[in-house]
């Protein structure tokens, strides 16, 4: 067997010493396709037989469209393990992977920091209403005509997360230098070592008791639009939405109708449903603020995210195994 290769889907931004001292253990490669259709191809004629191990970034998905069961299948039989550049893996399935006999990675805790500051920030912008006034100021406006509503203090709010992993733990931590009291829903209620002393509540408490919720969960089949009309129904009236995780989680359309209908008086959003396009009642309604999936866009996080995942590269060429899987394939 002549050296293992490494397939890089993407670009390495910032860690390029760690991703160059790869080549003394594995030849570094990268794909000539730049569509779904090419990739596949190349796949297929053979070209990259004998990669062992892809680092794929989230945006390399403009090249090989996701990692679903179709190109899968297509991967060179060689290919054993596919290390992912984010947190959330949702371009992925899993399942067909673990099939295949493939181990997946990503970078928790990297992210987490970043994460939850954006998140803070949106709360804070959220729930003060800055985003009309940011906007009437640079169109020479002041405040704007009318002013915005009065906004609202983050203190003595209740903080209701949900999935309280790395970046909700974060979270919660941040908040309470605000003062706000946090509540939470997991599938497993946490350790109190964990949890921090957060209360655990049913996910129906969640919704009822919050001020703000905050979204903090994985995209996968069981949590694509866990909070959609129904779920607004059961929230209090004048509640404020954020989301850092992805867009998905939520139904946009029942969220643009909740902030119409004043049920939902802001939210903070910076991930949507088929980014880059955001549903246009979000777009049109001045009161909530938008960021453009940014939650882990600084050179600290990006760096850090990149030197775990090629961590995690060079874990498989030493030692034949990641650092970390995926959670659906830990314990396997
Ligand atoms: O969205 C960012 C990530 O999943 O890391």
């Amino acid at each position: 067997m002549g050296r293992p290769k490494v397939l890089l889907l993407g670009e390495i931004e910032h860690a390029h010493a760690s991703w160059g001292a790869l080549s003394e253990l594995a030849d570094l490669v990268q794909p000539e396709a730049s569509i779904r259709e090419e990739f596949l191809d190349e796949c297929r004629s053979g070209k990259l037989d004998g990669v062992l191990v892809t680092f794929r970034t989230f945006n390399s998905v403009d090249i090989t469209g996701l990692f679903d069961e179709e190109l899968i299948k297509n991967l060179p039989a060689s290919l054993k393990f596919i290390c992912h550049n984010g947190a959330g893996y949702d371009q992925i399935d899993v399942h067909a992977c673990t099939e295949r006999g493939i181990r997946v990675s990503n970078t928790p805790t990297a992210v987490d920091d970043a994460t939850a500051d954006a998140n803070v920030f949106l709360i804070l912008g959220a729930l003060r209403g800055f985003n009309t006034s940011m906007f009437a100021l640079r169109e020479g406006k002041w405040r704007g005509h009318p002013p915005p509503p009065l906004g609202h203090d983050p203190q003595g709010k209740t903080l209701g997360i949900l999935g309280m992993g790395g970046i909700g733990r974060n979270l919660k931590r941040k908040v309470e230098a605000f003062d706000m009291k946090v509540i939470y829903y997991n599938r497993t209620k946490l350790s109190d070592e964990l949890s921090g002393g957060a209360e655990y509540v049913s996910f129906d408490e969640l919704l009822e008791r919050s001020d703000v919720l905050s979204l903090n969960l994985p995209l996968n089949k069981h949590t694509r639009h866990i909070i959609s009309k129904k779920e607004f129904e059961k929230m209090k009236r004048g509640v404020v939405i954020v989301n850092t995780a992805r867009g998905a989680v939520i139904d946009e359309a029942a969220l643009a109708k909740a902030l119409d209908s004043g049920k939902v008086w802001s939210c903070g959003l910076d991930v949507f449903e088929d980014e880059p396009k955001i549903h246009p009642g979000l777009v049109a309604n001045p009161h909530v603020m938008l960021l453009p999936h940014m939650g882990t866009w600084t050179v600290e996080t990006q760096t850090k995210m990149e030197e775990w995942n090629i961590g995690n590269v060079r874990a498989v060429l030493e030692r034949g195994e990641l650092n970390n899987v995926v959670p659906e394939q830990a314990g396997s």
